[in-house]
């Protein structure tokens, strides 16, 4: 049985102060029935850590390089990451793929490298606006599986998050039908590339506008085993909304 995975990923928010919303997430939920993970900005991973070690909470990077370390100004490796007390590294987010260039054979070098380092890692995928209109969306989720996710991944530290990229930060969210269309298709395609015992164990999140008020909704679509969610993790009381209702789902 998979466990479910909610994560955060406060994207480039946060300044020191932000820090206390990890402290009240532990003491709301000092034993959580779900994992729980927040991806700070690199330059709080490390109070990140040390604010919730010992807790049930994981924390992880939003991006890593391919090399261990360097010439390469500006970047961190996953080898920084885990020694700044990360579990995890999200990958191929679209806003990295939007801003920086990155393509599916780089996310896939990243997510080698990550898993080489003993980190979880987060690979997303998903359509834009003008993809899902062209009845496109299923073409571009296996080409950014099969592009992303390398040919020896290991499934113990591999997380798939399925985020439209038309449904992040806008408050729209695709249908339940829509979901579960996508998240069967990702358990599917898993399991023809790797076989039933590989894709069994891999977390699929659903990401995009996820909010206390719909994530019951989405945590009882199928092979949804959790979220990745961005504005709704900045504050305590929200993100609580929605480990608590992973838990009950
Ligand atoms: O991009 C996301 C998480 O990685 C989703 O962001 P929002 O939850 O703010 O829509």
């Amino acid at each position: 049985m998979r466990r479910k995975l909610a994560a955060g990923n406060w994207k480039m928010n946060g300044l020191a102060a932000q820090i206390e919303v990890l402290n009240d997430l532990t003491s709301r939920h000092p034993t959580p029935a779900v994992d729980v993970m927040i991806c700070p900005p690199a330059t709080l991973v490390g109070a990140a850590a040390a604010a919730t070690a010992g807790k049930p909470l994981m924390i992880g990077g939003q991006d890593c390089h391919t090399a261990g370390s360097g010439a390469h100004t500006g970047d961190i490796s996953a080898a920084m990451l885990a020694d700044a007390g990360a579990g995890a590294v999200i990958l191929g987010h679209s806003e990295r793929r939007e801003d920086h260039g990155e393509d599916d054979a780089l996310v896939a070098a990243k997510t080698t490298t990550v898993q080489g380092a003993g980190l979880i890692a987060v690979v997303c995928v998903g359509e834009t606006l003008a993809q899902r209109e062209g009845g496109e969306t299923l073409d571009v989720i296996k080409a950014q599986l099969t592009g992303s996710i390398p040919a020896d991944a290991a499934a113990d530290t591999l997380v798939v998050a399925y985020e439209p990229v038309w449904a992040i930060g806008t408050g729209k969210i695709p249908t339940l039908t829509e979901i579960a269309e996508v998240h069967d298709f990702i358990r599917a395609e898993l399991t023809g590339r790797f076989g039933a015992d590989f894709a069994d164990k891999i977390r699929l999140l659903y990401g995009g506008s996820v909010k206390p008020t719909n994530a019951e909704e989405i945590f009882a679509v199928s092979n949804v085993d959790g979220a990745l969610v961005g504005g709704a993790s900045l504050k305590a009381e929200d993100f609580s909304g929605i480990i608590t209702a992973l838990e009950a789902s």
